[in-house]
């Protein structure tokens, strides 16, 4: 089969030929100016000193946790927003992503090496509805999924990259884009792909957060020093959608909202569902751009990078601390293992 678009040309393709969901050029340059003050302030090293559940270090140990995080980074909405998945970890309690986070962490303090591959290739299922068990009632979602993707990618680097994914990063030899080749090759969990009038695309939402988690966690040095890091778009998920649609970037079609107010699931590759992916990935590049323009026009150099990544990751912090701002904007509701 042939290879797919990758994910800025196919955020491109389904941008110009969408029908239910469009990027708003006024609404860019808005959203492009509410963040300008912010933007040249974004640093690489935000990733850590913004959030206490992130390690600190960023040798073999610190990748490891990178790497079996990301492989387990998605659908984390419960069905009703008010009964949903908690944990409790250092004295806080964390929801969705970051629940995630803290049960890793939980059970590292527990002594249980959950970013080993060599545990993880034959970890049990019901080791894994206890290392990610909730303090509610409700489960994590698709644990069955995260108990099979842990087995498929622990055997996996354990037989090609010595059960090491520092090994996976160095044989990218400091190039983004080949570390998520490299990802998407060898990890079957991570192609996020789809068909689109009559294109084969991708969005690579893990493999893409993965190269960004990577570069954040080795701080952009050394062996994370990736020189193509601008080349990595924001990662397809369903909050980046909300938050763009909640900014006036992004809008959708009556029917489309109809749908999402009624909570109605969107299947994994469905039309409606790539529209609003693709689009949104399409939307975040041109609010980078129009950051990168009026940068300009300041005369301003940002201290850090404004890349896409470093958009997502504001752009995704920022909806969480504007949640309640957001109520009135639905996200769209996919269950699947690539977001
Ligand atoms: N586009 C984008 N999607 C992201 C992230 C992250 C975590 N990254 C943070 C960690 C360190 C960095 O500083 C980032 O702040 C998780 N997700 C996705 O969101 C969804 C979970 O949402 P909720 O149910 O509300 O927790 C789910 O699809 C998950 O895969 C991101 O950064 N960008």
């Amino acid at each position: 089969m042939e290879a797919p678009l990758p994910p800025r040309e196919s955020a491109r393709w389904v941008a110009g030929r969408s029908r239910d969901v469009r990027v708003d050029p006024a609404g860019v340059r808005r959203a492009a100016e509410l963040l300008l003050p912010a933007a040249s302030a974004w640093r690489v090293q935000h990733w850590k000193e913004l959030h206490a559940l992130n390690p600190r270090g960023a040798d073999e140990a610190a990748l490891a946790w990178v790497f079996v995080v990301d492989s387990l980074n998605f659908s984390f909405w419960a069905e009703r927003e008010e009964r949903r998945c908690e944990v409790r970890h250092g004295g806080a309690v964390h929801t969705g992503y970051w629940a995630l986070c803290a049960a890793v962490n939980r059970a590292l303090d527990r002594g249980i090496p959950v970013t080993s591959a060599s545990y993880y290739a034959t970890v049990t299922l019901d080791e894994v509805r206890d290392i990610f068990r909730s303090d509610t009632a409700v489960p994590m979602p698709l644990l069955e999924e995260r108990h099979r993707i842990l087995n498929e990618t622990g055997k996996i680097l354990l037989e090609k990259f010595g059960g090491s994914f520092l090994n996976c990063v160095q044989k990218s030899e400091k190039s983004a884009q080949k570390l998520m080749r490299l990802v998407v090759e060898n990890f079957p969990s991570y192609r996020d792909e789809a068909q689109f009038e009559g294109k084969r695309i991708s969005f690579y939402k893990r493999a893409q957060i993965l190269v960004a988690d990577t570069w954040s966690v080795l701080e952009g040095k050394g062996d994370g020093c990736f020189e193509d890091i601008s080349s990595i778009t924001m990662f397809a998920d369903y909050r980046l959608p909300q938050i763009l649609v909640y900014l006036g970037a992004l809008k959708y079609s009556d029917d489309l909202l109809k749908r999402l107010h009624r909570g109605e699931m969107l299947s994994n590759g469905e039309r409606q569902e790539v529209e609003i992916r693709g689009c949104s990935i399409w939307c975040v590049e041109l609010i980078r751009d129009c950051l990168l323009e009026l940068l300009e026009k300041r005369g301003e150099k940002p201290q850090g990078e404004v890349n896409s990544v470093l958009l997502d990751y504001y752009l995704w912090d920022y909806a969480r601390d504007h949640r309640d701002d957001m109520r009135g904007i639905p996200f769209h509701r996919t269950r699947c293992i690539y977001y």
